[in-house]
């Protein structure tokens, strides 16, 4: 079942230039609280963050869609990466109306140099300025975003369990139009694995995340927004306070749709591990602390096929395996 324009996710501003972006304002701490509240009702969130221009959103998908018409495929299969999702996927039996490319720790300008180069003799300057650009703005909001979460939960003064070192992931997608009314799958039902995400897409809605009930929700974004989604790392961190939304991309009509998507990759060898300020008697500890890039690898395994995509987070790492059953309801892919 899919549920329309009746019910949407929280829309929180972050208006440019408001003294509510000052860590420590009276109007930090409203903005940290919606976005708490947000992330444990909903595991996401819609911002309206204008400071990221309509311009340079309109420049990266115009570069985004030359990029999928006119590298020829035996190029874009030059994006290889040893880590999960970090590579090119091509539309394949299971996905056939996705393609997608992966740019690791793409806020750095050389990377997003290095993967240019593969794709185009003269290296497309043009597209190495502007991805590099939104990335880093689009990191800058995540950033913010984090801090809030902390300071939601008056971490603030415990860095140490707080803080995190990361790379920003950069994945481009295209998902075709299946040139019909019928409604087909472009992204199958998963939570993200990243610690957390956040996606921009361009004029076509097709994002659906999974209600209380089992019902999608179809979100319907503004122009000036940005989803952010809480990965099953974060939810873990929060000690299963935050939920690790599932969410999926169907698509219809005959228009295809591009998105981008940034994600909070934490580097190797950095363990998730549940602050102590999260537990007590009437929140027993859920899980173990776990090393990262361990999860990301088990949670694209052959073992990890046989497991659905929000149970892999509990059989990697959970305390008690019943706990998994209570924590989130079941949707039909
Ligand atoms: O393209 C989108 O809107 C969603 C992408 C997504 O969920 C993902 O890549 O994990
Ligand atoms: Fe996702």
């Amino acid at each position: 079942m899919v549920v329309g324009a009746e019910f949407q996710i929280p829309a929180i501003e972050f208006r440019t230039g408001s003294p509510d972006l000052d860590r420590g304002t009276e109007g930090w701490y409203q903005l940290c609280k919606k976005v708490r509240e947000a992330c444990e009702t909903y595991g996401c969130f819609q911002v309206v963050y204008g400071k990221i221009s309509r311009k340079i959103r309109d420049e990266t998908f115009g570069l985004l869609k030359e990029l999928v018409d006119e590298v020829p495929l035996e190029r874009k299969q030059k994006n290889v990466n040893p880590k999960p999702y970090h590579s090119y996927f091509g539309p394949c039996s299971q996905q056939s109306l996705y393609e997608g490319f992966g740019i690791e720790d793409a806020s750095n300008y050389d990377s997003v140099e290095s993967f240019a180069q593969l794709m185009w003799p003269d290296g497309h300057p043009y597209f190495c300025e502007t991805m590099n650009t939104i990335v880093k703005q689009m990191e800058e909001l995540n950033n913010i975003i984090w801090l809030m979460i902390i300071d939601s939960y008056g971490l603030e003064e415990k860095s140490e369990s707080a803080t995190m070192s990361y790379k920003t992931l950069l994945r481009m997608m295209k998902y075709m139009a299946p040139s019909s009314e019928e409604y087909r799958r472009g992204l199958h039902a998963h939570t993200d694995k990243p610690a957390s995400a956040i996606i921009c897409e361009h004029q076509i809605p097709g994002l659906e995340i999974a209600g209380k009930d089992g019902q999608w929700i179809k979100l319907s974004l503004s122009p000036t927004s940005f989803v952010f989604v809480v990965g099953d790392p974060l939810m873990a961190w929060s000690n299963g306070r935050m939920k690790a939304v599932k969410h999926r991309v169907m698509m219809n009509g005959d228009k295809d749709r591009y998105s981008i998507a940034t994600f909070t990759v934490p580097v190797e060898g950095m363990i998730i591990k549940t602050p102590d300020e999260f537990v007590d008697e009437q929140h027993p500890r859920l899980f173990k602390d776990f090393d990262f890039m361990d999860f990301l690898f088990f949670s694209f395994s052959e073992q990890a096929k046989h497991i659905e995509s929000a149970d892999q987070i509990y059989t990697f790492a959970s305390l008690s395996p019943l706990i998994s059953d209570q924590n989130h309801a079941h949707v039909d892919n």
